[in-house]
């Protein structure tokens, strides 16, 4: 008797001398209905998830009294690995039918595609709109005709959605950003918009609808919610009139080469195991970035002003160029402007933010404040500060730096010290990486300029 025959006694003896074999086919399809990587994969395989999708969505019950709206979906079918078809098949299409609304669909086919559909949205454009696969509610066309939403509603993660707003904001002529023709501001958000987290990064669905909401949550939120006002970060370069538009965060420096990471050279990994692999990669790094940056103060909130949450403006000297800005030169490890509470991934960089005050808040880590001690242990300090900011805590460490403002002007140097060298690092906004000014990027917050729907 082999010892096989003692550890699998119900095993038919024909099938014994394949038990190498079976015991490997068994791992391997075990991983790949669990996919613990998020790699895509053929439909087949994607039963075992459907199933757990399909049952919460029978689940949902749609309010009584509910208003119909006309939905506009944009569903990055690549987001989060592949999820955003499934999604949509399972979630947002059965939900949305099961609330008697009506929807169009459109599958986004690369970057750029959203802004181009919603900025057609935006103008009641609505003729002509390129449809990804050909796909709008399976009519295999190109020139299709939508009627006027009441709702864009993206399936995607933070990167799509950004690319949402900046077209549904482009004015009516000409419809650019910052990739072609200017835009003009002042102009409102015409058509409210909403997110269904499908994405590996998805802070604004967890800032709008709760931490780690799912599909199903936020979706059921959108149905049953009111359109509410939310500032705009508008972002220009070099003084030019060319803006681009975003609502949740500008990133420079650590964060903007974390995201850098995760969605180019470690992409391939999954959304799991990049997740892990980047933050250690640029904790290693220790880079910290030479800048000027120029802010004007906007009031904290009276009840925020004693949590020590935010630093004095006055601390910092008076711009000579303009002097309703305060000025620091500095190196930045951490620099970023948010406009909303959760950046994805369970962190809050600046948790005190609110949604439509006319400001944003500033995080700042920079090497003066860094003290010797620290600086040698960076790493180690670094670390600890990702990990406060699950829950906020980092915001009253001595090296942490937070300001509120309604603009700045970040004038990036030429160096960077410490660590890996960076040249002058990465812009982004919603983890899209922008290209880099010749010289300086001038941010305003523009109150109230957008409409997203929200919990009523
Ligand atoms: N069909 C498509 N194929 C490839 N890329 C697409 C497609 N549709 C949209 N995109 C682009 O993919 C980028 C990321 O999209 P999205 O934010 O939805 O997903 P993600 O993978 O979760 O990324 P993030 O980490 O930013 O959340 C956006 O720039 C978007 O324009």
């Amino acid at each position: 008797m082999s010892l096989a025959t003692h550890v699998y006694p119900l095993l038919p003896p024909p099938l014994l001398p394949y038990l190498p074999f079976l015991t490997a086919l068994f791992f391997l399809l075990l991983g790949l209905f669990l996919n613990p990587l998020g790699i895509p994969l053929p439909a087949f395989f994607d039963v075992h998830q459907r199933k757990g999708l399909r049952k919460a969505t029978r689940a949902y019950a749609p309010p009584e009294s509910l208003p119909t709206r006309h939905y506009v979906v944009l569903v990055n079918p690549n987001a989060g690995a592949g999820q955003g078809r499934i999604i949509y098949e399972e979630v947002i299409l059965p939900m949305l039918e099961k609330a008697g609304q009506t929807h169009d669909v459109v599958w986004t086919v690369g970057p750029g595609h959203a802004t181009e559909v919603c900025a057609a949205v935006a103008a009641g454009r609505l003729r002509g709109v390129r449809s990804g696969t050909g796909k709008i509610r399976s009519t295999a066309t190109t020139t299709v005709t939508l009627a006027p939403p009441d709702c864009v509603i993206s399936a995607s993660g933070d990167g799509m959605l950004h690319e949402c707003l900046n077209g549904l904001l482009a004015p009516a002529a000409g419809r650019a950003t910052r990739a072609s023709s200017p835009a003009r501001s002042g102009a409102g958000c015409p058509v409210p918009l909403a997110v269904v987290p499908v994405g590996s990064g998805n802070g604004v669905s967890d800032s709008l609808y709760g931490r780690g909401c799912g599909p199903h949550a936020a979706l059921a939120k959108i149905i049953a919610g009111k359109p509410k006002p939310a500032d705009v970060m508008a972002v220009r370069y070099d003084g030019e009139e060319a803006v681009t538009y975003d609502l949740h965060y500008f990133s420079w420096a650590v964060f903007a080469d974390h995201d850098f990471l995760t969605e180019n050279t470690l992409r391939f990994l999954g959304p799991m195991v990049k997740m892990i692999v980047a933050p250690i990669i640029v904790l290693c790094r220790r880079t910290f970035y030479s800048a000027v940056v120029e802010f004007e103060p906007a009031p904290v909130p009276k009840d925020l002003l004693l949590t020590g949450a935010y630093a004095d403006p006055k601390v910092f000297a008076k711009s000579e160029r303009d002097p309703s800005m305060r000025r620091i030169e500095d190196s930045f490890w951490c620099f970023a402007v948010g406009n909303l509470r959760e950046a994805g991934g369970g962190l809050m960089p600046v948790p005190n933010v609110r949604m439509c005050e006319g400001a944003a808040d500033i995080l700042m880590v920079r090497r003066s404040k860094t003290n010797s001690w620290l600086g040698r242990l960076i790493m180690w300090r670094s670390a600890m500060m990702f990990l406060s900011m699950d829950d906020g805590s980092h915001t009253t460490a001595d090296d942490v730096e937070i300001v509120k403002c309604s603009r700045l002007r970040l004038e990036p140097g030429v160096s960077s010290e410490w660590g890996w060298k960076g040249g002058r690092g990465i812009f982004q906004c919603s983890g899209q990486e922008m290209g880099m000014p010749k010289l300086s990027m001038e941010l305003s917050v523009e109150k109230g300029r957008a409409r997203v729907m929200v919990a009523d």
